[in-house]
């Protein structure tokens, strides 16, 4: 909800704001450029300003609910308002105040939640939510028993007074917060199309990393229900990033998941983990990123155990990140449906049906070796210099 003629969106954001001016203002750049590239994106009119601690939209009252939620998936936005933009003097404020609880207030409690940056003026916040609360008052009374409730009010007006406008808004729309997408180098991020791996590259991306997906084709284990999933869960996480390259590299993995089939039984989901690790490092090095990201949680899975992800991840050298790692299974899904990659159908493929009867939970590096096919790793190489680009 927002106030009769708001056009604007006012946003915030919260880690951008922990760094040193000429760190703040690069990322503000980034952050700039992606708020933009979302609303081309969606077709949403508007043009964003830069400005120092609280980037603005600049947008229609028919568009500024559209703004709003384009510019709360952006990374590094902790929450946006869409507002009405008057004046800084006093009277425009509490006019605008009571124009919007005329249009919007009906019934209940209420509070002002007022803030004023320019302490040059000559009222502060308290005076705006004393003065504010009795003209809101005023104008309802007639219509309404209105009650202020400073802890939980029904409905608040927001004000924020900066140095050159005050800006009237009902309500702080939260965004992902982390960092601007692009603020980090890029990370391999390893996608099964389950419902793990969309959600950690999501988390990587939160935090200012670009991704590069990467599917490793599993041949008759995957399939083309599994492939298409993935590429599926990468089109959804395009929509946070529409100006980075989402492109997906499919890697060739078939043969090597038939041999370890065929030649190996307890530990051989392991192998299938160091085959992918050291096949993404590989792609890592072609692209130019800086670590792998994985959906793995600790115990989750029979190779997730510790001692078996601290036995595969030797496979690589480059750092593998594993945002879920603590998280219970049903946060992941909750935080799948949050970000719109959560799918409840599940289908019998990929790893699932590559594991043993009998699998491996306390794996140990040198057993391992000596079971696997010599040559998995350079396989690996050779897959990922072999990964073909395909549009997900
Ligand atoms: N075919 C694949 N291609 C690329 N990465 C994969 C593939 N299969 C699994 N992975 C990666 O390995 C991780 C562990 O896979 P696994 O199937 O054991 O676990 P999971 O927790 O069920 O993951 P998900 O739900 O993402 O499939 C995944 O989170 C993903 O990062």
């Amino acid at each position: 909800m927002h106030p009769p003629g708001a056009d604007t969106v006012l946003l915030r954001h919260g880690d951008v704001n922990t760094k040193s001016n000429t760190v703040k203002r690069y990322m503000e750049e980034i952050l700039v450029e992606n708020l933009e590239a979302l609303l081309a994106d969606r077709s949403i009119p508007g043009d964003v300003e830069q400005r120092w601690n609280r980037p603005l939209i600049h947008t229609t009252e028919a568009s500024v609910a559209e703004a709003t939620a384009a510019a709360t998936d952006a990374f590094g936005i902790v929450s946006a308002s869409p507002a009405l933009v008057v004046s800084t003097e006093k009277d425009r404020i509490l006019e605008a105040l009571v124009e919007t609880a005329r249009e919007r207030y009906t019934g209940g409690t209420f509070a002002i939640d007022a803030r004023r940056a320019d302490k040059t003026l000559p009222y502060d916040s308290e005076d705006l939510a004393r003065e504010g609360g009795t003209a809101i008052w005023k104008a309802v009374e007639d219509e309404f028993h209105p009650e202020v409730d400073l802890d939980d009010p029904d409905i608040t007006f927001g004000v924020e007074v900066r140095e050159e406008f005050a800006f009237v808004y009902l309500e702080h729309v939260p965004g992902p917060g982390g960092l601007p997408l692009g603020a980090q180098e890029p990370v391999i991020a390893l996608v099964s199309g389950g419902i793990d791996s969309p959600v950690a590259a999501y988390e990587m991306m939160k935090r200012g990393c670009p991704i590069v997906p990467a599917y490793v084709d599993l041949g008759a284990y995957g399939g083309i229900d599994h492939e298409a999933r993935a590429m599926e869960t990468v089109r959804k996480l395009s929509r946070y990033a529409p100006n980075f390259d989402m492109q997906v590299y499919k890697i060739p993995g078939g043969e090597t998941v038939d041999l370890l089939v065929s030649e190996m039984e307890q530990g051989r989901m392991l192998s299938l983990r160091r085959f992918f690790y050291r096949a993404a490092e590989t792609l890592a090095e072609r692209v130019n990123a800086n670590g792998i990201v994985t959906g793995e949680a600790v115990g989750q899975k029979s190779s997730q155990t510790v001692r078996n992800l601290g036995v595969t991840s030797r496979a690589a050298r480059l750092p593998i990140h594993r945002p879920l790692l603590t998280l219970d299974k049903q946060d992941i899904v909750a935080r799948a449906r949050e970000i719109g990659t959560y799918t409840d159908s599940t289908i019998n493929a990929g790893c699932n049906r590559v594991a043993p009867d009998r699998v491996e939970t306390n794996a140990r590096l040198e057993p391992l070796l000596n079971a696997e096919p010599e040559d998995l790793l350079e396989r690996a190489e050779e897959a990922a210099r072999n990964a073909e680009l395909v549009e997900p």
